[in-house]
């Protein structure tokens, strides 16, 4: 009988690639972390890093389930996974104006914030990374949503993939990418400059690359993201008439940052994604999230 913490076949089938010979150095470490249980939450005790206590006082907004389910975690996680209410209103936003689609990518994928999410309305989520220990933390944090089946995990650096046009033959419906926007000191400009602090690459080549895969494409930026160099990049890679439909997504009336949508369905859906409260968690006293978004076309 398989030991709670051993990695199974069936499991290792979901990091994409790593069941290979050639992978083996991969597969040796993702083992390991499974079988020391690398990275979990410990829920009620404090962290001791400081940096990154605000947080992990704050951990419930990020993943609803921290109390009652084990979560995982790196240092680069606490301060880059999207916030639960964000990645679930992008999903369902999704949903609505694709209601037929089944497969999304998620590129960047981190430990998970957007692909859980994406997982709970779509048969079948594709994440990449080139962190190993993100990759292990997201079919963690996957486990504890019990969604692990439905997602599909990719190592590597992904300007490389694709250049090797690694996804373009997969049918992807949508492809989803909150990329690294270099740290928490982003907010230091006034305007984030989307070619020069992005990361790995500017606006226009994430564009071109997510293009490749598919037409229905949306990016999670910085809330202080040069609109200008959107709609420029937008006409010089999709033709003069082509528009980008940009929402302000606030989480308790804070803007946490824009979600960016290309696509025919995406500009022409006029309905409305039902948000309401995200009720965070049912422990008295506990603080309930409210979503809020608006539009700029
Ligand atoms: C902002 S985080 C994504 C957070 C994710 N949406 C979540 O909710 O957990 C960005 C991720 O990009 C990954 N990354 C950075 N450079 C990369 C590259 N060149 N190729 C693939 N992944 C990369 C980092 O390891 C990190 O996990």
């Amino acid at each position: 009988m398989a030991k709670p913490n051993q990695l199974r076949p069936d499991q290792l089938s979901h990091f994409v690639h790593l069941s290979k010979h050639k992978y083996r150095k991969h597969r040796r470490a993702l083992k390991s972390l499974f079988k020391r249980n690398e990275y979990r939450i410990e829920p009620n005790t404090p962290v001791q890093d400081r940096s990154i206590y605000k947080y992990w006082k704050n951990r419930l907004r990020l993943f609803s389930k921290m109390e009652c389910r084990d979560l995982y975690m790196t240092h680069e996680l606490w301060f880059s996974v999207t916030p639960e209410v964000v990645a679930k209103f992008a999903a369902r936003f999704i949903k609505s104006c694709l209601p037929d689609a089944e497969v999304m990518l998620d590129v960047y994928c981190g430990g998970g914030g957007n692909t859980i999410q994406f997982a709970q309305y779509f048969s079948k989520v594709y994440g990449v990374d080139n962190s190993l220990e993100h990759l292990y933390c997201t079919y963690r944090n996957a486990q504890a949503y019990n969604v692990e089946d439905r997602i599909w995990l990719k190592l590597g650096d992904w300007p490389t993939l694709s250049r090797k046009k690694r996804f373009n033959k997969l049918k992807i419906d949508c492809v989803f990418s909150s990329p690294p926007w270099g740290g928490p000191q982003y907010l230091k400009s006034e305007l984030y400059d989307l070619e020069a602090a992005l990361l790995p690459q500017g606006l226009r080549e994430t564009l071109q690359g997510l293009f490749q895969v598919s037409g229905n494409v949306v990016l999670f930026l910085p809330r202080n993201s040069d609109l200008g160099q959107i709609s420029r990049v937008t006409r010089e890679l999709l033709g003069e008439q082509a528009r980008c439909k940009v929402l302000y997504v606030k989480e308790n009336g804070f803007l946490k940052g824009i979600l960016c949508f290309w696509g025919e369905r995406f500009y022409n859906y006029h309905g409305h994604v039902e948000l309401g409260h995200e009720q965070e968690t049912s422990k008295p006293g506990a603080t309930s999230s409210r979503i809020d978004y608006s539009v700029d076309g």
